[in-house]
């Protein structure tokens, strides 16, 4: 599924960060990194405490960098770089007070060119992983906010891995119009990435009109708009996710509808509806879920799941650093 990025990834090898260096999780996937040698591991921790873990847990992580921001030789230049950049936001003593912790020291180790790449949220909440990436390395240039997707994989009786794509799950609770419009167009560009075509719904629990209500209004107005925006783009809403996805609904509710019955990627009215869609999709569905990979950051740092698996850290380790220009 992710061979696309190994391929890149091997071309250009990368550093990744990862925050939670002591992690069983993380360091079975570091490990499982290391025998690639196309990705570097970079542990945040104290190193005998990152070593002692490893050796407990039965992993060789041989090779891997391990930073610890207790006794990093160039922590007076990290500390003076961060007072800079949070100039007005933070004191010096905010700065010092928070590059101790795994979350902060990791994302300055980007921000300042010692790593490629950065994934946390083994342990740390999405809440604590993402917001020092918002203060600090900021939206990339045309983007007004962060948003995040999630692509869903599940192998099919065919042999073919059916594969859709669900945003904004986890950074934005309450999107405005203007901002779903922005989600669904920088989720259409995640799901080329992936491999997606994408066939946009914007879900409510309305399909063309059948409920009433403000929510209704707003994801059929930012529906008109993502459609203004993207006429190339294959878009409809709002829809019920019945409609969304099977044909035999769709042909009931919005016969008219060429995007409604085979839509493949789901704008979320708000983070309740998405949070609470993809994991149902991950926990009943079947589908193992990569994300949330976030979208509009100016550089490339991704979250985890806490409920996450080993495994799961290794793709989106791949994910991560492979999406580096
Ligand atoms: C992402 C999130 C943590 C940001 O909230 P916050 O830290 O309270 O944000 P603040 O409003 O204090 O803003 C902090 C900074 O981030 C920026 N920011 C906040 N949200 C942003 C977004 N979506 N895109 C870009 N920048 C954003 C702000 O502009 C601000 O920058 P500044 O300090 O340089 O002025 C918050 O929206 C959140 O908790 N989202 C839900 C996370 C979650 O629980 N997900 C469920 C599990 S996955
Ligand atoms: C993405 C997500 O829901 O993260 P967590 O399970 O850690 O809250």
């Amino acid at each position: 599924m992710f061979n696309f990025l190994i391929n890149k990834l091997k071309a250009h090898p990368r550093k990744i960060v990862f925050t939670e260096g002591t992690d069983p999780r993380i360091l079975e996937a570091s490990a499982r990194l290391l025998s690639g040698t196309f990705l570097t591991p970079v542990l945040v921790g104290n190193p005998d405490e990152v070593q002692k873990a490893a050796e407990e847990a039965g992993f060789n992580i041989r090779g891997a960098e391990i930073m610890d921001p207790e006794n990093f030789p160039e922590m007076e230049k990290m500390v003076s770089t961060l007072v800079e950049l949070r100039k007005g936001k933070m004191t010096e003593e905010d700065c010092r007070k928070n590059l101790k912790k795994g979350n902060y020291f990791g994302t300055m180790l980007v921000k300042m060119g010692y790593a490629d790449a950065l994934l946390g949220g083994a342990t740390y909440s999405t809440a604590d992983t993402v917001r020092p990436a918002l203060q600090i390395i900021k939206t990339k240039p045309g983007s007004k906010i962060v948003s995040s997707c999630f692509i869903l994989v599940r192998p099919s009786a065919t042999g073919e891995n059916e594969v859709l794509a669900m945003a904004d799950c986890a950074i934005n609770i309450k999107p405005t119009e203007d901002e779903l419009v922005e989600i669904a167009l920088e989720t259409a560009n995640t799901a080329r990435t992936f491999g997606i075509d994408p066939k946009i719904a914007f879900l409510s629990y309305s399909t063309m009109g059948s409920g009433k209500g403000e929510d209704v209004d707003k994801m059929r107005n930012a529906c008109e708009k993502a459609k203004a925006a993207a006429p190339e783009l294959a878009i409809d809403g709002e829809l019920q996710f019945d409609a969304a996805v099977s044909p035999n609904v769709a042909h009931t509710k919005c016969p008219e509808s060429k995007v409604a019955g085979h839509a493949n990627t789901f704008i979320f009215p708000d983070i309740n509806a998405g949070n609470i869609g993809y994991k149902i999709a991950q926990r009943l569905g079947s589908f193992d879920a990569y994300g949330p990979i976030l979208q509009g950051l100016n550089a490339p740092i991704n979250d985890l799941s806490r409920g996450c698996n080993a495994m799961e850290v290794y793709s989106m380790a791949i994910i991560t650093a492979g999406l580096v220009d």
